[in-house]
């Protein structure tokens, strides 16, 4: 008997997934704790994850980054669990993803295009849309690049067969080229209209908050400033910076910004397209680096932030150190210990729950100017100012 499969069932068989880490000198739990983080990636950007495995391997190798008994191994668990795509935790090269997708005749992702593809589906504003839109392409033009170097490297093949490849690929290459080009002039545009904004709030006082995606940014946003923007227990819930005012009396005013989050590996695609929304968010005169208390990753989302900080050159803001969620932590004593080695010696850290309100009143005062009126008492106002009119 034939079975009938619904529309639903097919997309759910073409998106079966087989996840595979790696590592080589790293501890086995932080490969672990990444590859965790990766099925969640991959479950955002629709995929059905059903096996997974992590390798240990000396070095990675540059035509598969395994070794090739490895990868066939890892085919052999794929076909056994049906699976129509093959995920891998680390970013591959153009050639290494090549070679894997004519080895295990299925679809290939890697870390860079599974964030990139959450990024699209998320997006929804003009501005993030041309961000993603531009990271794609360029995206695409670098593994094109692969393509070139897989092609002219074979040897066999009719000169004919080859010349045609090329064509091809100079067509493709042309049209990301302008792709990229269309995208540029866009965000251009929205970006002088973001600028003429910014003159608009001069003078008052600027925090932004950064951090780790899912620390609970959006969350401590709403807390602190009364306000309602959009928090979800979800990878990259957030992509448009959102400013909210927090004010407390006549002359005692903050703008608070919320921007993306961060994430280890983020593909430099992204970081580039959404260089100049970042770097306008990052123009304050304080940062809130957000981190989740109870994660035992704690450590590398301090880590991560910085070191994107760093390439947005905003590393060196004054900063308050934000440890959210203590409401879920069960030792906050240790979770301080744990992060000592990534804190500046004269970082203040708070420790604070978005959720309950602990310690909300006490950041809000830190952050807010000096009361010209010592007697004044803070009260949230919640003006709602849209980046995006
Ligand atoms: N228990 C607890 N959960 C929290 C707290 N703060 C935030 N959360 C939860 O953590 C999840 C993520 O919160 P968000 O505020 O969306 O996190 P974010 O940093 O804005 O995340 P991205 O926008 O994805 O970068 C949500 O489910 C929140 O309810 C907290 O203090 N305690
Ligand atoms: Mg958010």
């Amino acid at each position: 008997m034939i079975q009938s499969i619904s529309p639903a069932e097919d997309e759910q068989q073409a998106n079966r997934t087989y996840l595979v880490g790696s590592f080589t000198t790293e501890e086995r739990s932080s490969a672990e704790a990444s590859l965790q983080e990766m099925e969640r990636l991959c479950k955002t950007a629709g995929l059905l994850v059903v096996g997974r495995e992590l390798v240990r391997l000396r070095a990675p190798k540059p035509a598969l980054y395994l070794g090739t008994g490895q990868a066939d191994r890892i085919i052999a668990s794929a076909d056994d669990e049906e699976a129509r795509i093959i995920v891998f935790d680390q970013p591959l090269t153009p050639v290494q993803m090549r070679n894997w997708s004519r080895r295990a005749q299925r679809e290939i992702y890697d870390r860079h295009a599974v964030i990139l593809e959450i990024f699209a589906r998320r997006a929804r504003t003009r501005e993030a849309q041309l961000q993603v839109e531009l990271a794609r392409a360029e995206y695409a033009q670098s593994h094109l690049a692969g393509m070139w170097q897989h092609l002219s490297r074979q040897g066999g093949g009719s000169r004919l067969a080859r010349g045609e490849g090329e064509k091809q690929i100079e067509m493709d290459r042309r049209q990301l080229k302008k792709r990229v080009l269309t995208a540029r002039r866009a965000l251009d545009k929205v970006g002088r209209q973001r600028a003429l904004r910014r003159e608009r709030r001069e003078g008052v006082r600027r925090v932004a908050l950064v951090g780790y995606t899912n620390a609970g940014k959006s969350t401590l946003l709403n807390a602190l400033a009364n306000a309602r923007v959009r928090s979800a227990d979800q990878l990259f819930a957030t992509l448009d910076p959102v400013t909210r005012r927090l004010t407390a009396g006549p002359d005692q005013s903050v703008l608070l910004t919320d921007t993306v989050g961060f994430i280890r590996n983020l593909p430099p695609e992204l970081i580039n397209a959404f260089h100049s929304t970042l770097e306008e968010a990052l123009e304050a005169d304080l940062l809130l680096l957000v981190v989740d208390a109870a994660d035992p990753e704690a450590p590398l989302q301090i880590k991560t932030t910085q070191d994107i900080l760093q390439k947005l050159g905003a590393h060196l803001l004054p900063r308050i150190i934000v440890l959210n969620k203590v409401d879920t932590c069960p030792d906050m004593e240790q979770a301080e210990l744990l992060l000592q080695p990534f804190l500046n010696r004269d970082d203040e850290v708070l420790q604070v729950s978005a959720l309950t309100g602990r310690g909300i009143e006490t950041l809000r005062t830190r952050i807010l100017p000096p009361a010209p009126d010592a007697e004044a008492e803070a009260q949230p106002d919640p003006v709602v100012l849209d980046p995006h009119q």
